[in-house]
Formats: structure tokens, C-alpha cells, sequence
């Protein structure tokens, strides 16, 4: 499903200095794998999921996604493989002026789905993270777990293949942060491959699953989680 292989990936900042951001890293991701990516500030958790969104490009190795290796394709091509990857931030970005229900449905609205089909498909995700009987209300209405909630809703609605987290509960107590991985968790188990970077030693002791640590853009270990069980049902 991903497959690292000898990445590296290095910055050239405008003074022409180089920051290696990635060194020689090599690992390989299942379909309906969740996985921890952890490591400190700076260690390249970011440019890892740089990389598997197609925001950017491994400077040597290569890089498959879904079979695809991306580190071959053209610039131009990069935005087809974003579809096929969701995409959750430590501050949502959801639109104020917009109701839940128009957060969620943009994706789908910008990809040409028709407004009844968007409605559809944006409340059936609402739906499975919970928030269905909120869906008229502004995001500033909810607590911040809930409006992560929303972009976890957002961030699935094209049903895409991999979900990449960049520090989603960063901002969250303990409890809530639980229940927004909780809400990751149930996606893995229909089918969706997730990678979650995370900071916080307390979710990665929680949640027994496989976790990455990167250490100065080196893979420093790769503690293996449960044996995966099988997913329940295809998420297509
Ligand atoms: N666009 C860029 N241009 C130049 N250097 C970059 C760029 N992106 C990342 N870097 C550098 O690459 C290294 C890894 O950064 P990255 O943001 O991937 O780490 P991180 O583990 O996500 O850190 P944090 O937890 O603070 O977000 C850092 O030294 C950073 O300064």
C-alpha cells in the first residue's frame, strides 16, 4: 500500500543551504494499517507525510503508493494521487462562515459531484463521526474535539484511500483525544490506511498499534503493533 524505500529528502533553503529533512529511510505500510509516527521536533514527521500527500517529492529513493511509484511521476501528476489521500491538521481549517455541512461537502462539490449527491455522501460521513444533528451549525459552536471530528468527516468524504493525521490532537485533553483517534480507528477497520503523528507518549502507550519513530530523519525504530486483523469490509 506504501512502501519507503532508501528515502531521502533534502530542503535548499535560499542561501543555499541544504537541511536533510529524511535520511535512508525504509519501511512498508499494509492496506487497513493505523500507525503512530512519532519522533521530536524537527525529526521529519511532517516531510514523511509531505511525501505520501504528493506535496512534495523524495530528493532519492522511491516512494509507492498503491503500486505507483511517485517519486517517478511528473509534477503534473501529483495532484491525481491527493485524491486518493485525506488529510487531518492540528488546526482544522474548517471554513467559519460555512455550516458543517458545507465543510464537508466542498471536497466533493470541488471534484463535481452534483449538490445532492454532496449533501448525501457529507451527511453519511457526519453521520459516522457523530455529528449528524449538528450539521446546520457553524464550527464555532463546537469544542475543539468535535470540530476535528468534522475534518476527520471532511478529510474522509472522498473516500480516500490513506488518512494522514499531522498532530490532530494536539490541542485536545486526554478525553477527547481518545475519542477523536477512537474516530480514526473505527475508519482503519472498515478499510482506510491511517498514519497519525503524534507527540504525545500518553495516546502512543494508550493504543497498541505499530509505531514509527523518526529520529534527526532517520527511521530509529518501528515497534510493530497487534497482527492486523482482517479489515470488514472494503472501503471503496
Ligand atoms: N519546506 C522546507 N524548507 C526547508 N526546510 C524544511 C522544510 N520542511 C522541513 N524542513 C526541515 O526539515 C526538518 C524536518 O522537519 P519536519 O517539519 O518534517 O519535522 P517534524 O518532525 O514534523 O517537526 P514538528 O514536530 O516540529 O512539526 C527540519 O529541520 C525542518 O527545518
Amino acid at each position: 500500500m506504501i512502501e519507503f524505500k532508501h528515502v531521502s529528502k533534502t530542503f535548499t533553503d535560499n542561501r543555499r543551504h541544504t537541511q536533510t529533512a529524511l535520511h535512508d529511510v525504509s519501511f512498508q505500510i499494509d492496506k487497513g494499517e493505523l500507525v503512530f509516527l512519532t519522533g521530536h521536533s524537527g525529526a521529519g514527521k511532517s516531510t514523511l507525510l509531505s511525501l505520501i500527500a504528493g506535496l512534495e517529492q523524495p530528493t532519492q529513493g522511491s516512494l509507492l503508493i498503491q503500486g505507483t511509484d511517485i517519486s517517478r511521476l511528473p509534477r503534473q501528476a501529483l495532484p491525481y494521487l491527493r485524491r486518493h489521500v485525506g488529510v487531518v491538521f492540528q488546526e482544522q481549517k474548517l471554513l467559519a462562515d460555512r455550516s458543517l455541512l458545507e465543510n464537508v461537502r466542498l471536497p466533493l462539490l470541488v471534484t463535481g459531484h452534483s449538490l445532492t449527491e454532496a449533501n448525501t455522501r457529507a451527511r453519511a460521513a457526519l453521520d459516522k463521526v457523530g455529528l449528524l444533528a449538528r450539521e446546520q451549525l457553524k464550527p464555532a459552536a463546537l469544542s475543539g474535539g468535535d470540530q476535528q471530528r468534522v475534518a476527520i468527516a471532511r478529510a474522509l468524504v472522498n473516500r480516500p484511500a490513506i488518512l494522514l493525521a499531522d498532530e490532530p490532537t494536539a490541542n485536545l485533553d486526554r478525553d477527547t483525544a481518545i475519542h477523536v483517534i477512537e474516530v480514526l480507528r473505527d475508519f482503519v477497520r472498515v478499510g482506510v490506511t491511517a498514519i497519525i503523528a503524534t507527540h504525545d507518549e500518553f495516546l502512543l502507550s494508550r493504543f497498541p498499534t505499530r509505531i514509527l519513530t523518526l529520529a534527526q530523519g532517520r527511521l530509529a525504530t518501528d515497534r510493530p503493533g497487534p497482527v492486523a486483523s482482517a479489515p470488514l469490509r472494503g472501503h471503496a
